[in-house]
């Protein structure tokens, strides 16, 4: 069991200020993937723990609206400043339910701290508009209001800083929320309730339950209280919430699957691009919705780059993410690791070559080789199917009318990466990929100063950068007459 001495671990909900337990009192286990212990337990809720959640978030927000945008821009600091101070304390509770290195840990724990900072400071600049009005008697303003009861669903592989993208920006604006963390990674989650309250967010701001997903989030859906829902994970459940949530027509913001491209040309940089390949592609041991999936090396370099790739790969140390140099941690189940042996077995018997991994860590449980496959080739199942684990399909292309083409080729558009020192080119490639991301020269640009987001399959709404508080804000234009001007 995890030690109880962690002050952020709690195993009950946060429901109108309040943690308690599920009505029925049936819980769910929470398991450290790394050796597959039980670290402890949080309530198993259902509609009705919903319904209460969203019915005191309704409430809070009568009072949280009229709140001044420095009042919350103060209490965001004040949470800011307390994920700091936590930094370790939180990373252990993360790297303990969800396998990713200590180092990597505290890097999203970081990153949750500067996407607050980052709302703190756009909570004041909502700025609206006076328009010069096209009547003598009368006046145009438009205002910029908090949409009120937002619901937020997040994943498991990145617990901390994906509620950070959306706790920020609705206390920015003036709005509530209700939150379900992923149920294999729920303590991350619900530790925002203890730092909020320590933030001195008043209770009913900030709901947080754990339970059946498809109960909980019917009640999202279904409830008219419920103004916005902002979700991150799988493309198929975005799918599902757009539907459901239609009836009531909410906003809805969706952070969807990807199919990363990485493209490498004959003029790039090939050490650089290898550092990059690196990050890309290993960061959470390749579970990340922006993880490189398909890399595309054009035939000047394919096999320097494949050597090099390769040797930097089977450095990577793999191992339990609290111990001391692990760079590579387990996925997060087994299934995980059965789909990634899926993926890989499609790819030999089509051809393809492993050159590096390939196979289970010896290690055992849901750990993972990181593996490298030479002679990648569209048809092969990785080309259209997310990887979500450490695994790196190279393909060769001669043309960079091909490699735009191939790299295009998908449902999905969220992040794309591409490597060459020549500027027209760079012009060239980053106006025809079709990707709401694109990495120049670089394998990792996730930053709260930037709109982080996808088009196509991949998600609706952005992230951080000033666009990210957007979607929790309404507009209002106003008509003044009878001012006898
Ligand atoms: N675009 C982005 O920024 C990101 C995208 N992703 C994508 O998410 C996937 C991996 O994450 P994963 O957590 O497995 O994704 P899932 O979509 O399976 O789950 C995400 C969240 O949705 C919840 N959920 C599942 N079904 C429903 C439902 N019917 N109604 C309401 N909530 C539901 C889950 O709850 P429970 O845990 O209880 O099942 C979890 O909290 C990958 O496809 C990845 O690409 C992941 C991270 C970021
Ligand atoms: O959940 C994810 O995959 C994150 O969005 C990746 S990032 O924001 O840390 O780049």
């Amino acid at each position: 069991m995890l030690q109880k001495s962690n002050p952020y671990m709690r195993q009950s909900n946060l429901i109108g200020g309040e943690w308690v337990k599920a009505d029925s009192g049936a819980t769910l286990d929470v398991t450290n993937p790394a050796n597959g212990q039980k670290l402890g337990t949080v309530p198993k809720s259902g509609k009705a723990e919903t319904r209460r959640a969203i019915e005191a978030a309704d409430k809070a927000f009568k009072t949280f609206k009229k709140t001044t945008a420095n009042e919350r821009s103060k209490m965001l600091r004040k949470l800011h400043d307390l994920i700091l101070e936590n930094q370790d304390a939180l990373a252990e509770l993360l790297t303990l339910e969800q396998g990713k290195s200590l180092a990597e840990a505290k890097g999203e724990v970081g990153a949750s701290a500067a996407y607050i900072l980052w709302f703190a400071e756009e909570a004041r600049r909502t700025y609206g508009d006076v328009v010069p009005s096209p009547w003598a008697d009368r006046r145009i303003i438009v205002t910029r209001e908090p949409v009120g009861v937002i619901a937020a669903i997040t994943p498991w592989n990145f617990p901390s800083s994906m509620l950070a993208r959306k706790i920020g920006p609705a206390i920015a604006a003036g709005c509530t929320t209700v939150v379900k963390p992923a149920s294999q990674t729920p303590y991350s989650g619900l530790a925002w309730g203890v730092l909020c309250e320590e933030a001195g967010i008043p209770a009913g701001v900030v709901n947080i339950l754990t339970g059946s997903a498809g109960e909980i989030g019917d009640e999202i859906c279904a409830n008219p209280m419920v103004k916005k829902i902002t979700f991150t994970g799988s493309t198929e459940v975005g799918k599902i919430l757009i539907e459901k949530s239609a009836a009531t027509v909410k906003k809805v913001s969706m952070e969807l699957g990807g199919n990363a491209p990485f493209v490498v040309f004959d003029d790039a940089d090939i050490d650089r691009a290898v550092e990059g390949a690196m990050v890309a592609k290993y960061r959470n041991s390749g579970q990340t919705c922006v993880c490189t999936n398909r890399f595309f090396v054009q035939a000047g370099v394919y096999d320097a780059f494949v050597e090099k790739f390769a040797a930097a790969s089977a450095k990577l140390k793999v191992g339990a993410g609290l111990d001391a140099g692990v760079q590579q941690g387990p996925l997060i189940d087994g299934k995980a690791v059965e789909k990634v042996e899926e993926l890989i077995g499609d790819a030999t018997a089509k051809g393809g070559k492993v050159v590096t991994g390939g196979k289970r860590h010896e290690l055992g449980g849901s750990f993972f080789e990181p593996t490298v496959i030479a002679g990648a080739t569209p048809d092969m199942r990785f080309m259209k199917e997310e990887i979500f684990g450490p695994v790196a399909p190279v393909f060769r292309f001669e043309t960079e009318e091909e490699a735009v083409a191939l790299a295009n080729d998908t449902e999905y558009g969220l992040a794309c990466y591409f490597y060459s020192s020549d500027l027209g080119r760079v012009f060239r490639v980053m106006e025809n990929l079709k990707y709401g991301m694109v990495g120049v020269n670089e394998g990792l640009i996730t930053t709260p100063e930037a709109p982080f987001g996808g088009v196509k399959e991949s998600g609706l709404g952005r992230e951080g950068g000033h666009q990210g508080i957007e979607d929790y804000l309404d507009t209002k234009y106003v008509c003044i007459g009878g001012l006898g001007l």
